[in-house]
């Protein structure tokens, strides 16, 4: 299977003992970065894919194609394996079966299925949770939906900030029981929170944005956490070099003049150019 490595890699890291922070990325470019400085997975998250591919919120509006397709071009590009936040699946449990058969073929190297209740109903101005009972009907149609059993599928659940840690500790052990690889949780707010969760659960943790107090990467380690978000500054960061170097531009400054951008040497790293230069000198008689 064309990703297998990918996906073992990640296993690897699940089934260890250390806790490790993925790179934020997004698309081609941002994904060999974060290969090259030696990260050992990257993150995709939704708000990220919405923002990168739309330009737009994180509220369900990018369609299962258009993530998968931004999936299928950081595969191309790099060999790191990515984590991809597949938010609730798209859909109920069989479009969650379709999600997960499209990021597979996209060469995702794992997913999260989370129970959030998505998009925003009507009326509602607070998150929701869909039932428990739904919930597992989405993990047990997530797993059935991979081929490549290396893929892996993590339930994911925010009950911890909106109902409460208890609800998200019974969420947690009945999609344990589905035979989900990880659990992911964000909302949690404490170490006594996140002890209660490692003791109620079996599985390897992840955690999306926690606090400080939850920062320690041995704390971490020792409750069983193996990967750690920490959020997605790389977007924000490549969104304020474009607005200044746009703004310098708009007001006059000569392009030669500009600061902050990439330099020859990093474009040609990012490009993989010493690859197609090799490739051209082969295949089109140029010189190397
Ligand atoms: O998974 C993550 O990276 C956090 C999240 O939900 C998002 O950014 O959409
Ligand atoms: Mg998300």
């Amino acid at each position: 299977m064309a990703f297998r490595s990918r996906r073992e890699k990640l296993r690897s890291i699940l089934s260890g003992s250390a806790c490790i922070h993925p790179g934020s990325v997004y698309d081609a470019i941002s994904i060999r970065i974060a290969e090259d400085l030696g990260f050992p997975i990257g993150m995709f998250g939704g708000s990220v894919a919405s923002l990168a591919v739309l330009g737009d919120p994180d509220i369900t509006l990018i369609t299962l194609t258009e993530l998968a397709e931004q999936m299928r071009r950081m595969s191309r590009a790099s060999a790191l394996p990515v984590l991809v936040d597949a938010d609730h699946g798209y859909g109920n449990a069989l479009n969650v079966r379709r999600t997960v058969q499209e990021l597979e073929a996209a060469g995702a190297a794992g997913l999260t299925i989370e129970d959030t209740l998505l998009p925003a109903a009507f009326g509602e101005a607070k998150t929701q949770l869909i039932s428990l009972e739904e919930g597992v009907g989405k993990m047990k149609a997530a797993l059935g939906g991979r081929s490549d059993p290396s893929l892996v599928i993590m339930g994911r659940t925010g009950a911890a900030s909106i109902t409460s840690i208890e609800d998200a500790i019974k969420r947690a052990k009945a999609y344990e029981a589905t035979g989900v690889d990880a659990l992911f949780f964000t909302g949690i707010k404490s170490r006594a929170e996140l002890d209660a969760v490692t003791a109620a659960t079996r599985l390897p943790i992840v955690l999306g944005g926690a606090p400080e107090d939850l920062s320690a990467l041995d704390y971490l380690a020792s409750q069983r956490v193996r990967i750690a978000l920490q959020g997605h500054a790389p977007i924000a960061a490549a969104t304020q070099a474009v607005y200044e170097t746009l703004k310098a531009l708009r007001e006059g400054t000569p392009p030669k003049n500009l600061k902050g951008l990439a330099s020859l040497e990093l474009t040609a790293r990012v490009m993989r150019e010493a690859d197609v230069k090799a490739r051209s000198a082969d295949l089109l008689g140029l010189k190397r």
